[in-house]
């Protein structure tokens, strides 16, 4: 028969359950389901026309070029949004190996709609780093923004970040305070890009360890003939993302600019934002799926292979960090889960087979997420299914400024949807995953909960375990500065400034 030519052979599932997904000016009325916004639950219909909402309500009638799709007792969610991702990206000497189409067609199986991932600058230059990202994702199948790393600091960089936010539609920059010699920056740096961030209305994020102490860390485990994937844990302990995590939270408190620390791991880097936010500033923690459901003993596995697939950077910490960071996302001291989505195969991780080192960082989880978060966090009675919608879909836009575009039902949104069947069940599988990953780090975990149905941009494109996903169809959703993160900002800058003005005033009037 006829290859399709919407399938992509490299990808990891039979290419005849690939299709051409449906047009997406084609109209679709979704009947009967609980619909589910991260504020409210109602039973409604949704009716949506060339890509968008168009209404949300009780008993919508229709004609017969509407397509029909009962969600009768099953939930109607927003599609969901991984903030933290890194597709077709070039780390440690090699590629991962899921692309913007690989990576994003295992995303819409499980349920996610639009994702965030990290250009990295081409010799510290953000413009050709943006090119070079706009290449990648021309194969595209799903929405998705951008976030910025920044490697290295002068003029032009300074400049260039003001070009990513006015006319490029970037709203974030992350720093890597780890990974010394390669990404890591300092705290000079640090202080530059903080300033240059709250100057652009954008939003600053930082991977949090001490990458000086972490160094120091590997040399120790290499000198003492720790070789293997348990020297990276040992290497990098709790102690120094608490620190980093410490430090980067009092150097946005000296500037006054919000602060996003991205893949929180541990009890110490939670507690860091918990004491932050409690006193009042704005500091938003991210955990990833694998830090709240996996521990640390998988690379303590006697067999390499398997061991080094659970490396990556901050590690996953030991049992017992896991439960407290699901315990701070269900009181809202963290805020919303991503992935940080790297896939590495095993010839790849076996790079490291001698020294810990050189294993490529990076697991999992872009099409695990929205399973593994209902099952860990709703199943169990820890957090709502409205709360379920804020913390997979609805922050994420809110944070990164394209709410209600994104992260809603709403008649207007983007028809980013998900039929979600509480009454189903998953289990995961490296088999039938749709990464191109050769494993996956929560084989056999199975729950509660399925995403029947994943509606992209008005498209069916996952139905009946089967996805109809076409390269191209996915779109650069530009994100503008100034998100409710900046709002009142000022105004605690002016209280600030008059704090400092009224003891000089007074030594003044006094002399
Ligand atoms: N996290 C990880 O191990 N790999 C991806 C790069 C990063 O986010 O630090
Ligand atoms: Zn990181
Ligand atoms: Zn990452």
């Amino acid at each position: 028969s006829e290859p399709n030519q919407f399938c992509d052979a490299g990808i990891g599932y039979d290419e005849s359950m690939c299709g051409i997904p449906s047009s997406a000016s084609s109209k679709l009325l979704i009947k009967g389901g609980t619909v589910v916004n991260a504020q409210h639950q109602e039973i409604a219909d949704v009716y949506v026309e060339d890509g968008i909402i168009v209404a949300v309500k009780p008993n919508i009638r229709v004609g017969d070029d509407v397509t029909v799709l009962d969600a009768t007792g099953k939930f109607v969610m927003p599609g969901g949004i991984d903030p933290h991702t890194h597709l077709d990206f070039e780390f440690m000497g090699t590629e991962t190996v899921d692309d913007f189409f690989s990576g994003q067609a295992a995303a819409l199986a499980g349920g996610t709609t639009m994702h965030i991932d990290f250009v990295i600058p081409v010799d510290g230059s953000l413009t050709a780093g943006f090119e070079a990202y706009e290449k990648k994702t021309k194969k595209s199948c799903m929405d998705y923004g951008f976030h910025m790393a920044i490697t290295k600091w002068d003029e032009t960089v300074s400049k260039e970040m003001e070009l990513m936010v006015k006319e490029k539609g970037i709203n974030s920059f992350k720093f890597f305070m780890a990974y010394k010699g390669a990404l890591m920056i300092n705290d000079d740096l640090l202080l530059e890009g903080f300033k240059k961030c709250k100057s652009l209305g954008a939003l600053a994020m930082v991977h949090a360890e001490n990458g000086d102490a972490v160094y120091e860390g590997q040399k120790r485990m290499i000198e003492l003939g720790i070789t293997g994937p348990e020297g990276h844990a040992l290497s990098r302990p709790a102690v120094l993302e608490g620190e980093a995590t410490a430090r980067a939270i009092r150097l946005a408190s000296f500037v006054n600019n919000p602060l996003y620390v991205v893949h929180v791991m541990s009890i110490d880097a939670m507690e860091e934002i918990a004491k932050a936010r409690k006193e009042g500033q704005r500091v938003i923690g991210e955990p990833v799926v694998s830090g709240l459901v996996l521990d640390e003993s998988w690379l303590w596995h006697p067999d390499f292979k398997t061991a080094a697939r659970y490396v990556m950077s901050p590690p996953i910490r030991k049992r017992g960090h896991d439960k407290a960071l699901q315990g701070a996302l269900s009181t809202g001291v963290l805020q919303l889960v991503g992935t940080d989505h790297c896939a590495f195969n095993s010839t790849q991780k076996a790079f490291g087979i001698d020294d810990f080192r050189k294993i490529p960082n990076g697991v999992n989880g872009i099409e695990e997420r929205m399973h593994l978060v209902w099952n860990t966090m709703v199943e169990s009675g820890q957090v709502s299914v409205t709360d379920y919608v804020r913390l997979t879909s609805t922050e994420c836009a809110r944070i990164f400024n394209v709410y209600p575009r994104k992260g809603a039902i709403l008649a207007g949104s983007d028809a980013d949807i998900i039929i979600f069947n509480p009454n189903a069940s998953f289990e995961i599988t490296a088999k039938s995953h749709h990464s191109r990953l050769d494993a996956n780090v929560f084989e056999g975990k199975k729950g509660k909960g399925k995403v029947e149905v994943t509606i992209a941009g008005g498209r069916i494109v996952w139905q009946n375990n089967e996805l109809k996903v076409a390269p191209g169809t996915g779109r650069y959703i530009k994100m503008p500065p100034f998100s409710y993160l900046y709002d009142g900002i000022e105004k605690i800058d002016a209280a600030y400034l008059s704090s400092l003005q009224a003891p000089v005033n007074r030594a003044k009037s006094a002399s």
